[in-house]
This record gives structure tokens, C-alpha cells and sequence, in this order.
């Protein structure tokens, strides 16, 4: 097989270098360009640089693998390797973007070069290294034996920022789904390898009516975790008299883990094709009574967005972004409410629930970013756009303030 770098020239090429700041940008060229300041960090004084990707036409095998090697990096190499998410892509064109990963080596250990070759004997990994001479520094295929493969030298080239961040460019039928053909394919394609596919195919295809006509109205209450929802959604069930209905549905409950446990593109079609059978119960349920919905698409593209942009809220696609829009061939709620506490009252109720402090500590400060992300991408969804609740009073006030809301916009 032809092994190809997932830096190469004609494209640009990021690196994930801190999380807090823009990625590092780069293109190549066959003649040697002097780095700047900031590439010189990255690429160091120290030994050994690589990096490395999945190079394979068929997607279920390569984000499978992608995962795996992601794995075993953050379990494999000791404190002394830097692994950093790395793509390569050509600005603004959709489903341009190469993911890898770049490695730092600062040991004297061959242990990166070690779990490296193992990997490379997979005739799906290609890994090149970097070789520093004063400023300059290029890429080369790496083979362990001879240190270099004879390959053309590319260097690295400092390039401007990407106007829009290169995890926003995949997004598409790779993490949003946005007919349910589109995610039904990802299960098919599954359905070797993930046997529970076809279960989850069939349920689909036994609830394929959706069709809604006058009925009664249909609410979704969204929020991050432990902002409220399973409380409020009982006390509108209570007062309304409705029907609670969430995505995924129960049916799909004995799938969840196994489908959890998978990369993003077949997670996320699972959670696309659990919105289409909640579409139609609520086809059906809201034919007799008001309908309360626990989670639906604002959850499943709020939470598959943030995931899948790496670092600050800056890095989501831009509000309007066609990215936001709900599937055309998705039930729209009549109103979709989003609950919002601040992030000491969450850590409270957390607590409250039992979960372990340093545990809900740690992810709340780690998970800042992503927090900030999914809240933001919620408010982005459009058509149809949520409804902002502070949700931070007691629980009898937030139902009340709910209740004067779908008074007011659904008549009930
Ligand atoms: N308005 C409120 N004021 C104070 N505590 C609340 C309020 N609403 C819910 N709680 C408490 O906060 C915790 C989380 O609430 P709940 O389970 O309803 O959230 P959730 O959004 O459904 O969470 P998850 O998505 O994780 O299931 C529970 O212990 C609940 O009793
Ligand atoms: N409609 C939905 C609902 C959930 N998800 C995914 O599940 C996670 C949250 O579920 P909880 O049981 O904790 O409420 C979240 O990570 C979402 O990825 C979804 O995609 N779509």
C-alpha cells in the first residue's frame, strides 16, 4: 500500500498544541522555510517527533481504528511523550479533513518507537517522523529499521490561522446527521462487525410512520445533566396530563452501552435514528394528549458538535451555520425549552445526587470547554430555536415559570 503523510502539501495542517489557544498552523513545501517561534516550540529540541494516521477507504474500519490507536496512545506512552490531535485539510471544503495525531518523544526510551512500529505493521497506519536541522524542520516516511524510508523531504511552513476550525469541516454524516438515510447507512454498514446493528435497524424500520397531523402539542425540555429535566418532565406530566416520551427511546436502552462504547460516527447515528423513533411515538401519543419530550435533536447536535470541535467555544461553527439547521425530515417540536443552572448549582446538584466530589470536581473543571460548547450549540440549533429557562430556582418555581410559557406559546 501506498503510504501517504497526512501533512501534505496543497493542504493545511493543524495541531491540537494547546487546547486553550488557536492550533498551530502549518502547509508544506519542498524547500526549506524557516519556523517560527511558535513552531519551534512545538517541534522542540527534543528527539523524537512523529506523526501518525489511519489511511483506509472503508469509514466504519477507520474511525474504529482511529479510536484504538487513540487509545493506546493515552495508555501506552509515559509521561515523557506529548500525543497531540492533528489534522490536515484544504480550507473550507467539506469532508477534507485527514485526523491523526502528533507525538512528542522527550525520553531517552525507545517506548514511542516501540508501540509506533507495532502499530505501522497494520498496513492501515502510516507514520512519518520530523528531523530538525537549525530552523528548518521536514517529514519523512519513518520506517524503525532504517530510520527513514527514502521519501521526498517536506517542509514545514508556517501558514495564517483557518478562518473556520478544521473539526468544524467533517461535521456532516460524520457526527450531525441530518436525514435519517444518512445515519441508517452508518448501522448497515455496521452490521459485521456490531451484530446489535440490525436490531436497532429493525426497530427503525417498524416505527417508519411519522406523519403528525393537528394533534396536541409537542414540548422538549433540554439541558445539560443534572440541570432539571427528569424533574420537570414529571411535573408537566402530572400537570398537563401529557405523555413523557425521551430520546433515545426505551426501546434502544439494551443498545446504549454497546453503541457508547463506539467512535463518534456510529454513536451519533445511533442517537440520529433513536430521534426518528421517538418521532414516531410523538406522531402517535400527541394524536391524545400533550407531549413532553426528555432530550431530542437539540441534545443529540448540541453534544456531537461540542465533542467533535476541539478546544474554545471560538472553534464552533458560526451562528446560522447550516450545521445548526434541523433535519427536514425530523417531527419539529412545537416549543423546545432549555434549562440552564450555573455551573456551582449543577456541581451542588451533583453532589446532592451522590456523585463522587473529586470525580464532578475534576469534569467540571476539565470539561469548562465542553460545557460552554454544548450550551452555546444549543442556543445555536435554529428551526426550531430553543427557549432559555433558569432553571436555578426551586422546582415548583421552574415548573410554574414553564407552565406560564406553554400557556402562552402552545394555548394549553
Ligand atoms: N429546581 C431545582 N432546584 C433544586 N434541585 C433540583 C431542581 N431540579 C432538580 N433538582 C435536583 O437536581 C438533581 C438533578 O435533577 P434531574 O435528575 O431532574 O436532572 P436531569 O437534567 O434529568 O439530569 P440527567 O440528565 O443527568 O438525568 C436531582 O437530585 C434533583 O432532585
Ligand atoms: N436525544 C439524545 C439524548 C442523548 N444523547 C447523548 O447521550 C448523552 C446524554 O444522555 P443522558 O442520559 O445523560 O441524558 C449525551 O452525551 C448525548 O451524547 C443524544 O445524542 N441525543
Amino acid at each position: 500500500m501506498l503510504r501517504r503523510a497526512m501533512f501534505r502539501c496543497g493542504q493545511l495542517c493543524s495541531v491540537e498544541f494547546d487546547l486553550r489557544a488557536e492550533p498551530l498552523y502549518f502547509t508544506l513545501s519542498s524547500s526549506p522555510q524557516v519556523l517560527h517561534h511558535a513552531h519551534q516550540q512545538l517541534f522542540g529540541d527534543c528527539g523524537k517527533l512523529f506523526s501518525l494516521h489511519v489511511q483506509c477507504a472503508n469509514r466504519i474500519e477507520k474511525a474504529q481504528t482511529h479510536a484504538e490507536i487513540k487509545h493506546k496512545l493515552s495508555s501506552t506512552l509515559s509521561r515523557d511523550c506529548d500525543v497531540f490531535e492533528a489534522s490536515s485539510f484544504i480550507p473550507d471544503v467539506a469532508n477534507s479533513v485527514v485526523k491523526g495525531f502528533f507525538i512528542r518523544d522527550k525520553s531517552t526510551t525507545t517506548l514511542s518507537e516501540d508501540l509506533l512500529n507495532t502499530l505501522r505493521q497494520s498496513e492501515r497506519v502510516c507514520v512519518f517522523s520530523y528531523k530538525r536541522e537549525g530552523q528548518y524542520c521536514w517529514q519523512e516516511l519513518w520506517s524503525p529499521v532504517n530510520q527513514v524510508e527514502g521519501s521526498e523531504r517536506q517542509y514545514i511552513t508556517p501558514a495564517a490561522a483557518a478562518e473556520h476550525h478544521p473539526s468544524t469541516l467533517n461535521i456532516r454524516n460524520s457526527d450531525v446527521f441530518y436525514s435519517m438515510d444518512e445515519a441508517y447507512k452508518v448501522l448497515q454498514e455496521c452490521t459485521d462487525i456490531i451484530p446489535e446493528s440490525k436490531e436497532v435497524l429493525k426497530l427503525v424500520d417498524e416505527q417508519l410512520e411519522t406523519s403528525r397531523g393537528d394533534g396536541f402539542p409537542v414540548i422538549v425540555i433540554e439541558g445539560l445533566d443534572a440541570t432539571g429535566k427528569t424533574t420537570l418532565t414529571e411535573a408537566l406530566r402530572e400537570s398537563l396530563n401529557a405523555t413523557l416520551l425521551k430520546s433515545p427511546p426505551q426501546c434502544l436502552a439494551p443498545f446504549r452501552q454497546r453503541f457508547d462504547s463506539e467512535p463518534p460516527l456510529i454513536r451519533r447515528a445511533f442517537y440520529a435514528l433513536g430521534n426518528y423513533i421517538t418521532a414516531a411515538h410523538i406522531g402517535k401519543e400527541s394524536l391524545r394528549a400533550p407531549v413532553i419530550v426528555d432530550r431530542y435533536w437539540h441534545s443529540t447536535a448540541a453534544y456531537a458538535i461540542a465533542t467533535a470541535v476541539g478546544g474554545r467555544v471560538e472553534n464552533l461553527p458560526r451562528p446560522g451555520s447550516e450545521l445548526y439547521q434541523w433535519p427536514e425530515d425530523l417531527l419539529q417540536p412545537n416549543l423546545v425549552l432549555l434549562l440552564t443552572v450555573n455551573p456551582e448549582e449543577r456541581l451542588r446538584r451533583l453532589r446532592d445526587r451522590g456523585q463522587d466530589k473529586t470525580v464532578e470536581e475534576a469534569e467540571l473543571e476539565i470539561n469548562q470547554f465542553f460545557r460552554l460548547k454544548v450550551e452555546e450549540a444549543y442556543k445555536r440549533i435554529q428551526n426550531p430555536a430553543c427557549i432559555i429557562v433558569d432553571a436555578s430556582p426551586s422546582p415548583q418555581e421552574v415548573l410554574q415559570q414553564v407552565q406560564h410559557l406553554i400557556r402562552n406559546k402552545c394555548h394549553l
